[in-house]
């Protein structure tokens, strides 16, 4: 009820023994909070603040627009409602490595368990788009340990991400992600994001040469093509993240509501479609409220249930 009685520092205990048991975990992107209390009541192992998600919410495309202020923001009220593990996309880390090391600090106020920090240049773009440019290995380092020596909660699990996969085709792009993902790794990193891997088998590379967990991104419409859990586990990958995935269900739903509704004057015809009343009550915990006060929680459900 309320919010998570789970403190951020126990979820960040707790996820590092999950890491640590070799199970992969599978982090849905939580658009909201609401979306956060979905994924934890369907099982999942924690949840993801993506920042593609979060300039989309706000109508803005993903270039590096967002302000730490908005992300934290946003991480903060996503991981108050959920007892789940928050991991949360810090972009280019919001500037300077001076200013990675107060994100870090800032991210952990937020009540997050960790962040990833990308060496793309500024302005950054989806990871998974043609033309983006890294920053030099010796700048993506001082990133990592920038976050690295910001960090007050050791447990506090700092992610790099490299996409230098993107800039170059073929074995080569391979071999530099390698590279780069080891450099991270001895930088202090405690987990490797590399993104846009073409196959199953650079995910298993990257996770061979690397002795930190390895995360697998399953955005649709990118550049790697939507792999299964046991999939990716198979290859080495240990957190999966679902980044855009239930925004985007969300919002085609959205769309085929509004063309119903245009279509026949009404949206009768979506309500099948739609979550119900008495589901958003329970997710929304409604009923637990009346610990407080017995007056809030008066829904009939049989008897309203087209309301
Ligand atoms: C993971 C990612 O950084 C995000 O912000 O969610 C994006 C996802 C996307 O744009 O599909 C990415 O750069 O891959
Ligand atoms: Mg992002």
């Amino acid at each position: 009820m309320l919010f998570s009685r789970v403190t951020a520092a126990e979820k960040r205990r707790a996820f590092r023994e999950s890491l640590a048991s070799g199970e992969i975990l599978q982090f849905p992107g939580a658009f909201n909070p609401l979306s956060a209390r979905l994924v934890q009541d369907k099982g999942f192992d924690g949840v993801y603040v993506s920042g593609a998600v979060l300039s989309a919410d706000l109508g803005l495309p993903d270039i590096g627009l967002t302000t730490l202020t908005e992300v934290a923001g946003r991480a903060a009220q996503i991981a108050r409602v959920t007892d789940l593990p928050a991991l949360v996309d810090a972009d280019t880390g919001f500037g300077e490595p001076m200013n990675v090391a107060r994100t870090v600090q800032t991210m952990e106020d937020a009540g997050v368990v960790g962040m990833h920090l990308e060496d793309q240049v500024n302005p950054k773009r989806c990871g998974h788009l043609d033309g983006k440019e890294v920053v030099e290995l010796g700048e993506a380092v001082r990133r990592v340990r920038a976050a690295v020596d910001g960090r007050r909660d050791p447990d506090f699990l700092v992610m790099a991400r490299t996409d230098v996969r993107g800039t170059e085709p073929g074995e080569r792009g391979l071999r530099l992600a390698i590279d780069r993902a080891r450099a991270l790794a001895d930088a202090g990193a405690d987990a490797i994001f590399p993104e846009a891997m073409n196959d199953l088998s650079e995910f298993e590379a990257v996770a061979a040469a690397v002795d930190v967990p390895v995360l697998a991104n399953m955005t649709e419409f990118g550049k790697s093509e939507l792999f299964t859990v046991r999939q990716l586990a198979d290859a080495g990958a240990r957190i999966v993240i679902y980044p855009v995935t239930l925004l985007r269900s969300a919002m085609g739903a959205a769309e085929r509501t509004l063309d119903t509704l245009v279509a026949h004057g009404t949206q009768a015809a979506a309500v099948g479609d739609m979550q119900t009343r008495a589901r958003l009550y329970e997710l929304t915990d409604y009923a637990g409220y009346n610990h407080f006060d017995s007056s809030v929680f008066t829904y009939e459900p049989a008897q309203n249930h087209t309301h």
